[in-house]
């Protein structure tokens, strides 16, 4: 077992911790993207309230409910439709990196579940009309692309290359991995492309904000630059 993982038994018996569960819906699909590139597999996430992406699911109190019950409990709320989850769909458990917002250790339990194409179409429909969370806690549904395009930039290296909630980045990779929707050889590239994205995105953000200095100095006479950004001081 990989260092940091609980076997669901142990992570259970941990007296005191706050316990997370969470869902990766996928399916097959034939579909091609403009007609040539094959999107193989719709593998769900969603772009949380705080602007992270991270899974479907969420906090669950083992004293009360099962942690499957709790999670589907959650997914009722966040995707509109009552999903059955059960112990078999459990991939693994394991320590959340530790928060400064609760004292409580929190344990993430992962979870994957298949489905036919038309039960993720009828997913994301609800998700996007009937949950009661939609627009709030959950900004809306997303699809992970698992092709590479534009040189290897565009697709799973970008998506891979934004903000994830806690662990959640590296439970797609390896799920990716695991149940072979991306080979090793295309998510190492992918990565690699992914890391350079970061690179140029800080680059994008240090422009953006000399912009926004320009334009807010140009609208406000009042407006010292210097005293606004060290970097011209
Ligand atoms: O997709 C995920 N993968 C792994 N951990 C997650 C994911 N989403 C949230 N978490 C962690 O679990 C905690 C509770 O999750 P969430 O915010 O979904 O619960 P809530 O909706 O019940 O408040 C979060 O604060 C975060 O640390």
């Amino acid at each position: 077992m990989a260092s940091g993982q609980l076997s669901r038994a142990e992570a259970l018996a941990c007296a005191g911790c706050r316990h997370a569960c969470h869902v990766m819906l996928y399916c097959d699909t034939r579909t091609q993207l403009f007609g040539r590139i094959p999107i193989r597999h719709v593998v769900l996430m969603q772009m949380r309230f705080d602007g992270l992406l991270g899974f479907p699911g969420g906090l669950v109190n083992p004293s009360e409910e099962t942690l499957e019950a709790g999670l589907s409990r959650e997914l009722s709320e966040e995707l509109g439709v009552a999903l059955p989850i059960s112990v078999e769909d459990h991939v693994d458990s394991c320590h959340a990196p530790s928060s400064s917002s609760s004292s409580r250790q929190l344990i993430t339990h992962f979870y994957v579940k298949k489905m036919e194409e038309e039960q993720i179409r009828e997913v994301e429909k609800a998700a996007a009309s009937t949950a009661t969370d939609h627009g709030q806690e959950v900004l809306g549904m997303v699809r992970v692309p698992l092709y590479a395009m534009q040189g290897g930039d565009g697709g799973l290296a970008s998506f891979l290359s934004h903000s994830f909630i806690g662990n959640a980045r590296s439970q797609l990779i390896d799920s990716l991995l695991s149940l072979n929707l991306v080979s090793s050889a295309e998510l190492q590239k992918a990565l690699a492309n992914s890391l350079k994205i970061h690179e140029n995105a800080a680059e994008d953000l240090r422009a953006a904000t000399e912009t926004l200095l320009k334009l807010t100095c140009s609208g406000n006479k009042q407006f010292d630059p210097q005293q606004h950004n060290p970097a011209h001081a």
